[in-house]
């Protein structure tokens, strides 16, 4: 994506807003013309004072009110210009947001967490710098332009066109140069810092690994590394920066020479008054302000287009599998799956697979690892879309059922559960916001885990560290197996649930899911002990049933 397009994209979210940008800009021009003229009355008044008298009253009170006028203007058009920049980055943060939704998981899966957590937080932040402090200054150069050009034009044409090609060289040409120069080391730049977020995240969640292998060297060189590789890029990004204020300053001095030496030859052909010249000098001098503020622009621009077009990127991207809503509401049966087949890349996982899982019976699939046995459950939760044949409940397609009503139908639980920072009660419940106490501890108590929630000091308020690493990997795959029995839902996909189980535990669990006889069940595991349970067992093997 072009950074203009980028660019274009990114203004149209301002529309609800443009009111206030209005004003803002409104506040701006006036704030700059006030700057402006201060030097300029003060340099007009002084000449005609060597000439006449004058009582100074007035004309000072004029120059103050100017400088309060300038500083109260500014106030306000940074107040309007922040005002839109925080409601949009608001936002943007919910869109962002949706779209993770909407991504997830098919498209998630595989993603550098570490990238995702940098786009969400600096990246979004960096947008800041684009609402706030890019757009309305370039609305403001463009009509300071036209009244300073108008100015110009008024004591002699001459001074209008040296002031157009100075204002266009320093808010368009200089801009552009220093965009060209440093558009890859701006991009590179936040697709470093993303990388190194992503590296910190992996060393510090395989922090046991690192230890235990003695990496921790090696890690800490690649920090290092990576950190240099940031500096770099950030160093080039500031040389270019300063070049851009050199060229910027350079133009600036080169147009008020220029406007001198016209002035003086005007003034010697009689063609200009000398208060004529001075005022047309330092107008010059003194108006650059909102086009300078424009060429400054251009390197924290880079950096805000760059991180604009990584969010604009997730926006936009197409999930592999889309929610349905607004069909008739679906009636959980059998689930019939018909020749189905399914690659997540190029290679196939599953290969013309056709299977029934009749209502209300405990199904066990059995087979070796990597034969497809957890893509086979997520299909059925329809996490991806298959590409080929089909899967239906009830007769009915699974992609004509709400994706709501599935997942209220449906509930997956791998050998992996993930606990978030916060009470284990808050964690039970994500399975069912409005469960009763007592619906939780009836979970508790069929997935083995309720004596020892009781046993721990602050019992079912006990808070969890992130992802779950105060438990033991047994408690945790009993919460995450009472989150199933709380989501009470039709068909219950287990994959390995009792892996990180004693015999003890193993036998409790069967037992509360050979109780649930009004639920179809579905077992994934390679333990002959778990299987028992399952009243047919499906063998899969490279993707086929057997
Ligand atoms: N998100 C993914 N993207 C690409 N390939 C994947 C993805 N998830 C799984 N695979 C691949 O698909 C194949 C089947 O994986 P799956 O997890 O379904 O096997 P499984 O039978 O459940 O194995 P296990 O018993 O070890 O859990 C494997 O070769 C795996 O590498």
């Amino acid at each position: 994506m072009s950074n203009f397009k980028v660019m274009r994209k990114m203004i149209t979210l301002v529309a609800p807003l443009s009111g206030v940008m209005c004003i803002a800009v409104l506040m701006g021009v006036i704030g700059y013309l006030c700057a402006i003229f201060i030097p300029v009355l003060a340099v007009t008044i002084a000449a005609y004072l060597g000439s006449h008298s004058l009582d100074l009253t007035i004309p000072f009170l004029i120059l103050i009110l100017l400088a309060v006028l300038r500083g109260i203007l500014h106030y306000l058009e940074q107040a309007c210009n922040h005002y839109i920049a925080f409601k949009l980055l608001a936002l943007i943060r919910d869109k962002v947001f949706k779209a993770l939704r909407r991504l997830a998981p098919a498209k998630l899966e595989g993603r550098d967490k570490g990238e995702l957590i940098a786009l969400i937080t600096n990246d979004i932040e960096l947008l800041e710098v684009f609402y706030a402090h890019t757009i309305s200054p370039i609305l403001i150069a463009l009509l300071c332009g036209i009244v300073l050009l108008y100015l110009f034009y008024r004591v002699h044409p001459l001074f209008a066109l040296i002031a157009l090609i100075a204002y266009l060289l320093v808010s368009i040409a200089i801009p552009l140069v220093v965009t060209k120069l440093g558009k890859e080391a701006g991009n590179r730049v936040r697709g470093r810092i993303s990388a190194l977020s992503g590296y910190l995240l992996a060393s510090l969640r395989g922090m046991l690994e690192i230890l235990q292998f003695g990496n921790g060297e090696q890690r800490l060189e690649g920090i290092r590394s990576q950190s240099e590789a940031v500096n770099q890029l950030q160093k080039k990004l500031k040389d270019i920066e300063g070049l851009s204020q050199s060229l910027g300053s350079f133009v600036v001095v080169g147009a008020a020479l220029c406007t001198l030496y016209t002035a003086l030859i005007l003034v010697l052909n009689h063609e200009l008054s000398f208060t004529g010249a001075l005022f047309a000098f330092i107008l010059m001098f003194s108006s650059f302000g909102p086009f300078l503020a424009l060429s400054s622009l251009s390197n924290n621009l880079l950096v805000t287009l760059a991180s604009g077009r990584r969010v604009l990127s997730l926006l936009e991207e197409k999930p592999q599998v889309y929610d349905i809503e607004g069909k008739a509401p679906a009636e959980y049966g059998s689930i019939h799956v018909d020749h189905i087949a399914f690659a997540y890349d190029q290679e196939m996982i599953l290969n013309d697979v056709s299977l029934d899982f009749d209502e209300k019976k405990i199904i066990g699939i059995h087979g070796k690892s990597g034969s497809g046995k957890s893509t086979l459950l997520k299909l059925l939760m329809r996490f991806w879309e298959i590409q080929k044949g089909g899967i239906s409940i009830n007769s009915r397609p699974l992609n004509t059922i709400n994706t709501e009503d599935l997942r209220h139908m449906e509930s997956y639980a791998t050998q992996e559960t993930v606990l978030f920072h916060d009470s284990i009660e808050i964690n039970l419940r994500i399975a069912k916001l409005d469960a009763s106490h007592e619906e939780i501890t009836a979970a508790c108590k069929k997935a083995s885990i309720h004596e020892f929630i009781e046993s721990l000091p602050q019992g079912y308020q006990t808070p969890v560290a992130e992802l779950g690493s105060s438990l033991s990997g047994g408690e945790r795959q009993r919460i995450g197996i009472a989150r199933t029995f709380l989501h009470n839902s039709d068909c219950i996909l287990l994959d390995e649930p009792t892996s990180n189980l004693d015999a003890l535990n193993e036998a409790i669990i069967l037992k509360s899911l050979a109780a649930c006889t009004d639920k179809t069940i579905i077992l994934v595991s390679h333990r002959k002990s778990t299987l028992k349970a399952a009243s047919k067992i499906i063998e899969m093997e490279s993707g086929r049933v057997s």
